[in-house]
């Protein structure tokens, strides 16, 4: 499965602001780029920080592209997926509007009414505990493949992102930069988690584009590196 993580950042390397509230950092222009990225994707993923935060709904917004994945057979949308340990997406989040299918990665420590509840709004459960009460990506993500995922997208937020970097686990990055600062130690950056400290991954820089008023970088991703 390839896994291409896509996120908007300030210059400073912040998803949002200290408040974690929803904040646009992509222009239209970049928008419809990631709306190209979401059509060609097989699902789209996102940690349940960004649920909690943003009510995300994940769908592919143009109608054309939606059109163009029927005709090839596909379903209208990408399934959409949450990483959620302890089942904490609310079964009336957005993301449950019916219009595509719906994965919750779930560790061992979800509650089963938890787990009941979002059942009944349609959720697949996928359960892929580890040791410390989170969910195991890898052995999650061969369940997603398992599924007939061959793309996933990633949309964030940072825990989830930097666990993929940590668990080698992701393909390609576009990273958006916009003209601003946010600043604030609290605020979110695009790799949160423990961070690396002795060893890091290395990114190969493939594509630097300007759009709107910041700028497109995309890379793919190598071995780590020690420095
Ligand atoms: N500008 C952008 O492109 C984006 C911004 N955001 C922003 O990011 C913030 C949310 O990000 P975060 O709080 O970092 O939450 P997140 O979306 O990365 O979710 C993290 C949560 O996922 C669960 N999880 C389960 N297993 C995990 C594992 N193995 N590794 C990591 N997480 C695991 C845990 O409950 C953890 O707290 C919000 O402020 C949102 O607005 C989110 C997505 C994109
Ligand atoms: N690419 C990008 N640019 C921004 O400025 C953003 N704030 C985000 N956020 C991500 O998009 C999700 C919202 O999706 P819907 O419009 O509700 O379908 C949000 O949850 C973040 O993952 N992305």
């Amino acid at each position: 499965m390839d896994v291409v993580v896509n996120a908007a950042t300030s210059v400073d390397g912040k998803l949002s602001t200290r408040c974690r509230e929803q904040l646009r950092i992509s222009g239209p222009e970049d928008f419809d780029r990631v709306d190209r990225l979401r059509a060609a994707a097989d699902a789209i993923a996102v940690g349940v920080g960004t649920v909690l935060a943003d009510d995300p709904n994940l769908g592919v917004k143009e109608e054309q592209r939606r059109v163009t994945r029927l005709q090839n057979g596909r379903p209208a949308h990408p399934a959409r997926v949450v990483v959620d340990s302890r089942a904490r997406t609310p079964p009336d989040a957005e993301l449950f509007d019916g219009d595509a299918s719906v994965y919750v990665l779930t560790g061992t420590d979800a509650p089963e009414e938890r787990l009941e509840g979002l059942r009944q709004v349609g959720a697949t459960v996928l359960e892929a505990g580890s040791d410390d009460g989170r969910v195991d990506l890898p052995s999650a993500f061969d369940a997603l493949s398992a599924a007939g995922v061959d793309r996933l997208m990633v949309e964030g937020g940072g825990e989830l992102i930097f666990s993929l970097f940590d668990d080698g686990l992701v393909d390609e990055l576009s990273l958006y930069v916009g003209s601003f600062v946010i600043g604030g130690r609290e605020a979110p950056t695009l790799a949160d988690g423990k961070g690396f400290t002795e060893t890091f991954p290395e990114l190969e820089l493939v594509d630097v584009k300007r759009l709107d008023d910041g700028v497109l970088l995309t890379y793919e991703i190598g071995d780590t590196v020690c420095r």
